[in-house]
């Protein structure tokens, strides 16, 4: 078996964890996503890249029902995860944000101890019997972002004392301590410093391995770089969906053509 074969099994074992379908959204009057339809894959890191105000956040928050949040937002059509509409009125969306979990630009660390940050959504929602097994998930949680040996001796410290890196790397290990099955990122790594940016990236793409991951990056470098997909946005429109490799050197569409050499953005 020749290795263009191998590589054509693994894509086809991938499977669909998010389908949305006609998807809209408007803000009062402001049409922001315009009948987007895409399947999103599990394990695997999707890129959402375009001009600012195309939508990217806007979709993205569509996926965990953050724009419920938003009094004026209204979200049309449909968004499967592994098969059942999340948006189903019996779906309870704070069930939801702990399966389908959120980073956020800026590391936002609760004024609590780092242990406290990463065991809050396990006590929520029940997931410890017993303080060892909270210890476990906290300890498993910590290891999965990369920062169990960093904090490892100061657990009971403020997680807000952390160097920026640090405290998004602990926002990531408070998402993944609920075992959700999706990741959305909001430009993670746009607080922060190449170091931290390139151990956030890291991260990603270790996290890709349990994971289906989405992120939206200003970064055409750091969506070619974590990404084994990407969706280009402009003003409302998903204009193209691809393997990265392909959006990024033989883009279909002239406007994703445009935006990647710098003519649009
Ligand atoms: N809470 C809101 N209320 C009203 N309009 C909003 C709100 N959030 C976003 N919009 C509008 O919806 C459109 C899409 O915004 P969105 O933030 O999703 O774009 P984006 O591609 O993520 O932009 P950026 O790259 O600048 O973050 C924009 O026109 C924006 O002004």
């Amino acid at each position: 078996m020749n290795d263009m074969s191998i590589l054509e099994r693994a894509v086809e074992q991938t499977e669909i964890k998010i389908s949305a379908s006609d998807v809209q959204v408007w803000y009062g009057e402001k049409h922001a996503i315009k009948d987007v339809n895409v399947d999103l894959l599990d394990k695997t890191v999707t890129a959402f890249i375009g001009p600012s105000g195309c939508g990217k956040s806007t979709f993205l928050r569509c996926l965990n029902r953050m724009n419920d949040t938003i009094d004026i937002s209204r979200v049309e059509g449909r968004i499967m995860l592994d098969g059942e509409d999340i948006y189903d009125k019996r779906v309870d969306p704070v069930q939801l944000r702990a399966k389908v979990g959120m980073v956020f630009q800026k590391p936002n660390p609760f004024p609590k101890s780092i242990y406290d940050n990463v065991a809050y959504g396990p006590r929520i929602h029940g997931l410890a019997r017993s303080r060892t097994e909270l210890d476990e998930i906290v300890e498993r949680s910590l290891r999965g972002a990369a920062l169990w040996n960093e904090v490892k001796d100061r657990l009971s410290e403020p997680g807000t004392g952390l160097s920026g890196g640090q405290q998004q790397r602990l926002c990531i290990a408070r998402a993944v301590a609920t075992q959700p099955e999706v990741l959305l990122m909001d430009e993670p790594c746009s607080a922060l410093d190449p170091i931290a940016t390139s151990q956030v990236e890291e991260l990603i793409d270790q996290l890709r391995a349990e994971f289906s991951v989405v992120i939206v990056t200003h970064s055409m470098q750091q969506a070619a770089r974590v990404s084994q997909k990407t969706a280009f946005f402009h003003l409302g429109n998903l204009v193209e969906y691809g393997n990265t490799d392909d959006i990024f050197t033989n883009p279909r569409d002239p406007r994703t053509e445009s935006y990647i050499s710098g003519r649009i953005g």
